[in-house]
């Protein structure tokens, strides 16, 4: 007989959850319209006082049995959801966004792609310090059949007293050095000045984490006419990687690569915590190649091999090493660069030499 009374009632719960269910979708349909024009006109998704007032009104109606902070607790959890709603919405509207863009984006630089189904590797040094030095490198680098070579001439350092980098002399040198072995120049700008005048040397600007949410700057490459290397920043969440993306994407800029160079925690035995996570994720929600800085994250030479691998396992699009034929006496980033022997091994841990050799 208790068992038939809980069934009779157990049926009305469900009368009464389908009910529940039609108004929540309901409600959702009409939180969606609200967004869409809030999102028209520039207005945030969050209002606290509306929320406020709704509280307000259903527990002046309210009579129980629920209690107040019940009933309150429930509406914030649905006010939430509706957020989140309203939010998804607009970003699968980005232009970044899978959704937007189903097919993986490619960056085709010359005769080389990133993006495609062979992981690039970018290396050499921190700063472009001497022609000796690029040319060290870029030789040995050529030798394993590394196509893209790095080095900061413009360079953001945390003191103002530290090596700033060479300037134009410095991308002189890196292009010159570069059109000796047939490479291509990724190199970091910070301003639209810096911009304008590496347009000359370089194949790819690189965004630094520090300037990734330099929106004036975003703007300002996001109207160039070559491939973006967006650094995420070390206090940057992967939505507003996706947005700063975003910023250059919606210029006309569409040759983006994001990368994940580690971002700031408690952990000190490694310079940056790298968010591998960030890498299957940004592959969901993007549809740009996403390659991964071992050298920034980790800060240290020891661990590189294992977590290089586990990068390209998660499925990164290529790697940024830094490479330096003295690291010793490197201006900045000493204790970092790998020497030529270790990148070489290095490359030949990953199974790398041939395939960079074979073209990417
Ligand atoms: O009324 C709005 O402005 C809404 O966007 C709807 C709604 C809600 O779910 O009730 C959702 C988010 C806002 O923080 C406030 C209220």
């Amino acid at each position: 007989m208790t068992l038939q009374q809980i069934e009779k009632l157990r049926k009305e719960l469900d009368l009464i959850n389908d009910q529940l269910l039609e108004l929540l979708n309901r409600r959702a349909e009409i939180v969606q319209q609200i967004g869409r024009i809030k999102k028209e006109n520039n207005l945030p998704f969050y209002d606290p006082e509306r929320e406020q007032e709704m509280f307000e009104k259903l527990t002046e109606k309210n009579s129980g049995p629920f209690s107040d902070e019940t009933i309150v607790h429930l509406f914030k959890e649905i006010a939430k959801a509706s957020l989140k709603l309203q939010e998804k919405e607009t970003e699968e509207q980005l232009l970044v966004s899978r959704e937007m863009k189903k097919e993986d984006t490619k960056i085709v630089v010359g005769d080389l792609v990133i993006g495609g189904k062979i992981p690039v590797m970018i290396a050499g040094p921190c700063a472009v310090e001497s022609r000796e030095q690029m040319k060290a490198v870029a030789s040995e680098l050529n030798r394993l059949g590394v196509s893209f070579l790095r080095g900061g001439a413009f360079k953001p350092r945390t003191s103002p007293y530290s090596f700033q980098g060479l300037g134009r002399e410095g991308l002189r040198l890196m292009r010159e050095v570069a059109d000796e072995y047939g490479m291509k120049v990724v190199s970091e700008v910070m301003s639209a000045e810096q911009l304008e005048l590496a347009e000359e040397y370089v194949d790819i600007f690189q965004i630094g984490a520090r300037n990734m949410q330099n929106f004036e700057l975003l703007k300002e490459v996001g109207n160039a006419k070559k491939p973006v290397l967006l650094k995420r920043g070390f206090m940057a969440t992967l939505e507003e990687l996706m947005l700063a993306a975003e910023y250059i994407y919606a210029r006309g800029n569409t040759q983006i690569i994001l990368c994940e160079r580690g971002i700031r925690t408690f952990e000190h035995w490694t310079r940056n915590t790298l968010d591998l996570s960030a890498v299957p994720i940004l592959k969901l929600k993007t549809h740009l190649p996403v390659i991964v800085d071992v050298s920034h994250s980790t800060g240290r030479k020891d661990i590189i091999l294992p977590i290089s691998k586990a990068a390209l396992a998660a499925g990164a699009d290529g790697l940024m090493v830094e490479v330096h034929n003295n690291p010793a006496i490197a201006r900045s980033d000493a204790h970092q660069q790998l020497n030529l022997e270790e990148f070489a091994s290095l490359m030949e841990g990953l199974g790398l030499i041939k395939k960079n050799k074979s073209g990417c």
